[in-house]
């Protein structure tokens, strides 16, 4: 039975046996079959798995999905979703918990060895351990846990489960039946679930789980922490979703902020936290090192709601010059109002490489403030890419502040920063999104 499965030729639809020994972005396991790479969905690295060919154009790779663990990982758990278990057929699984099958300290240190090999493949950096640590534990604890939440009813800290922390979610409808759920992995199959347990208790108790909802073609759902929960849909064939653009509050310990429903918010909800504090953290350092000037020409590229130039200004001091430049009109508008208590914010609608291209042809007393400035940006997970990095080399900020969830984007545009003469400083990850392979880093670089 087994051999039959070991040299069962790799083609749609054929169950073979893999040994996975790596793991690779985008959360799958790495196996080798007759020579060929082989990603695994839902395995773990170390167990030896059943699993179903999904794609096999390529010469170089194939896709699989396991079926059966044939010798478990001592770190495989129950998933923490029914409707996402392998006791389910592939096509049948609830996508967006990919790794919910996995210890929540194995999940870390997976993502560790995706942001070590893809700072060393893609941006030339090597980890290494330090004083007597070996280098798996070094990795262990790149990747941060998110802080603990206080129970209100016990007072105590909550218990790291990783579920219950996703303020936003988007659930699709079925178009021939109306029913309501995410995704399946890896299609636009609508499975759906009973509940949502990485969302917050909020978005469950108004997430439609139970209703057909005809002529609806996705439902958001948005939990912030100063408002109740809302829905917000879009209609088939439309392309604006209903009250995308009311104001809602949001907070960030004592701090509130203005944002548009629909708009861009982080979505754990430690993560707005979690951020503003390695920003401040990353800006006070560099004030302590005498290299943050608050009348420069700082920058908040890709800015939002301006949640990080605040963060920038709670370490240099609310004098501090920055301009946040955000594509979306109505989050700037957001960012300006959230900004507004700061005398030398500006909030600018633009694209970032459009904006920086005006910049480079500024004169030159605002290309001296410009080059003794502190950028932090936080782009999409394409990351800035070569265009934006070669017009920021070119502008040539003292130092560059790079909040990144995609660690392949990062390491390819640190790659590209330290061509250029940029030192990295300073390397950290958040596991902000547990149960899934996401990842939050933040790299600080200077200019030699
Ligand atoms: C990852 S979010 C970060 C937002 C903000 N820093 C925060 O933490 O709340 C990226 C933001 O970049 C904006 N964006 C995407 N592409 C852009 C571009 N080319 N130029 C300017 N803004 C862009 C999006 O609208 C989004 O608000």
């Amino acid at each position: 039975m087994t051999a039959l499965h070991s040299s069962a030729p790799l083609e749609p639809g054929a169950e073979v046996d893999l040994v996975v020994t790596g793991i690779a972005h985008g959360g799958v396991g790495v196996a080798r079959h007759e020579g060929r790479v082989v990603f695994v969905a839902d395995a773990i690295p170390g167990e030896r798995v059943r699993a179903l060919v999904t794609d096999a154009k390529k010469k170089s790779f194939a896709r699989a999905t396991t079926v059966e663990v044939l010798d478990a990982s001592a770190d495989r758990r129950e998933h923490i979703w029914a409707e996402a278990s392998i006791s389910r057929a592939p096509e049948d699984r609830a996508g967006g918990a990919e790794f919910g099958h996995i210890s929540l300290e194995r999940q870390r240190s997976l993502k560790a060895e995706v942001l070590a090999d893809a700072m060393s493949r893609f941006g030339g950096v090597e980890f290494a351990a330090e004083g007597d640590d070996d280098l798996a534990s070094a990795l262990a604890e790149i990747v941060e846990p998110p802080p603990s939440f206080i129970d209100e009813e016990t007072d105590e800290p909550e218990a790291d489960t990783g579920l219950g922390y996703r303020t936003r979610v988007r659930l699709h409808v079925d178009p021939e039946t109306g029913a309501v759920g995410p995704y399946a992995a890896r299609s636009r199959r609508v499975i759906p679930v009973e509940s949502l347990p990485l969302a917050t208790e909020g978005v469950n108790q108004i997430a439609p789980l139970a209703d057909l909802m005809p002529g609806v073609e996705t439902v958001d759902l948005v939990d912030p922490s100063g408002d109740d929960p809302r829905m917000l849909l879009t209609l088939s064939g439309e392309s604006q979703r209903s009250g995308a653009s009311d104001p809602i509050h949001e907070w960030v310990e004592d701090r509130g902020f203005l944002v548009r429903a629909g708009g861009f918010w982080q979505v754990h909800r430690a993560a707005p936290a979690v951020l503003f504090t390695a920003v401040r953290d990353a800006v006070s350092d560099l004030i302590a090192d005498g290299r943050f000037e608050p009348g420069a020409g700082n920058l908040d590229l890709y800015g939002g709601a301006g949640l990080l130039a605040a963060a920038v200004a709670e370490a240099a001091g609310t004098g501090v010059k920055i301009a946040t430049v955000e594509s979306d009109a109505a989050a700037t508008e957001d960012a300006a109002e959230n900004l507004s208590s700061l005398v030398g914010a500006l909030a600018h609608t633009a694209r970032v490489d459009r904006h920086l291209a005006d910049l480079l042809k500024a004169s030159a007393p605002v290309r001296d403030r410009l080059r003794r400035g502190t950028v932090v940006l936080d782009p999409p997970r394409s990351g800035a890419g070569n265009g934006v990095t070669a017009q920021l080399v070119e502008l040539s900020p003292m130092n560059i502040v790079y909040v990144a969830c995609d660690p392949v984007s990062l390491a390819r545009d640190t790659r590209s920063l330290r061509d250029a003469g940029y030192e990295l400083t300073g390397l950290r990850a958040f596991d902000i999104f547990p149960h899934t392979h996401h990842f939050e880093s933040l790299a600080v670089f200077q200019r030699a």
